[in-house]
């Protein structure tokens, strides 16, 4: 579910072109495989649609200004989750919460389609790191979207790394919502200061939830009718929220009802340490089931 200003624009795209949105490059694809909306701010997935179904991915309607970060689609939460700022590299560790990528100019270096999808190539405009390189691929297809962010280190000595594939899930109502595929892991509460729970059955939103999982295993989003599976690769940490009645300043309560955050994340749970010459590749695939 994206802002109508948004669906306009992609209502007039056929094929892939380029437009401006809210003081964001956006790059767009209306083909037959589904609708693909990426910022270059971020390298942020805004939108996807595979033909006979709704968008999967919510944005809300009233985005903050430059240069801060939509809130919605697939933000890239790099290199570091949350405040976790194990590779910030500020004399105080006081960089942004969530990272430097979410809000960084990404450039699309390769943009390979086909008749069945397309695979997206993106890398920030500039090194954002001493030590981390970062890139980001994004495949599309009529059955799923898959997000990548490859992580390497070209320096000389170790670095931590944290860092999260936000999922802004679209729903009809996330109180109707359950998930399921998380029971018996173990999760830290941040609502309650980090408390340590286990999760019994399937997750029901019925209020505010802000939770990690140390959990490897797929989430399965029920919503009405609609199930769509969250998969996820190189992620130990599986981050739910949702802000319920008290949602951040950039969106209404109303629009806050209509998403469910569910993010294969790396977390203060399992950190990477990358050694010089490593690469770290954290995924997330959607699908429908
Ligand atoms: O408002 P932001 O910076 O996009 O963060 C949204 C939420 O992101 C989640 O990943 C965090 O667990 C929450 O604590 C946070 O509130």
């Amino acid at each position: 579910m994206i802002p109508d200003a948004l669906q306009q624009l992609l209502d007039g795209v056929d094929g892939q072109e380029t437009a401006h949105w809210q003081g964001r490059d956006l790059v767009m694809f209306n083909a037959p495989w589904g609708e693909l909306i990426v910022s270059l701010q971020g390298a942020q997935v805004l939108h996807f649609r595979p033909p006979e179904d709704r968008g999967w991915l919510w944005v809300t309607p009233t985005p903050q200004p430059m240069p801060g970060a939509i809130r919605g689609g697939v933000p890239l939460c790099w290199p570091w989750f949350a405040d976790e700022r194990y590779a910030d590299e500020t004399p105080d560790r006081s960089g942004t919460f969530h990272g430097l990528a979410r809000h960084a100019p990404w450039q699309l270096e390769a943009a390979d389609e086909h008749a069945d999808g397309i695979e997206l190539h993106l890398s920030p405009t500039q090194r954002l790191h001493s030590q981390l390189t970062v890139r980001a691929v994004i495949q599309a297809n009529a059955q799923r979207l898959a997000v990548e962010l490859i992580s390497e280190n070209v320096g000389d000595t170790p670095v931590k790394v944290s860092g999260a594939l936000h999922s802004y899930l679209a729903v009809d109502d996330a109180h109707q919502c359950r998930l399921e595929g998380l029971a018996g892991a173990r999760y830290l509460d941040k609502l309650r200061d980090f408390a340590e729970g286990e999760q019994q059955g399937t997750l029901a939103i019925r209020g505010p939830v802000d939770r990690i999982y140390h959990s490897n295993e797929a989430v399965m989003l029920h919503d009405g009718p609609r199930t769509l599976r969250v998969g996820k690769q190189s992620s130990d940490s599986t981050v739910v929220w949702h802000p319920d009645q008290q949602p951040p300043a950039d969106t209404s309560l109303e629009a806050a009802k209509r998403f469910v955050c569910v993010e294969a994340a790396n977390t203060r749970l399992d950190p990477v340490w990358l050694v010089p010459g490593a690469q770290h590749l954290l995924g997330t695939t959607l699908s429908r089931t």
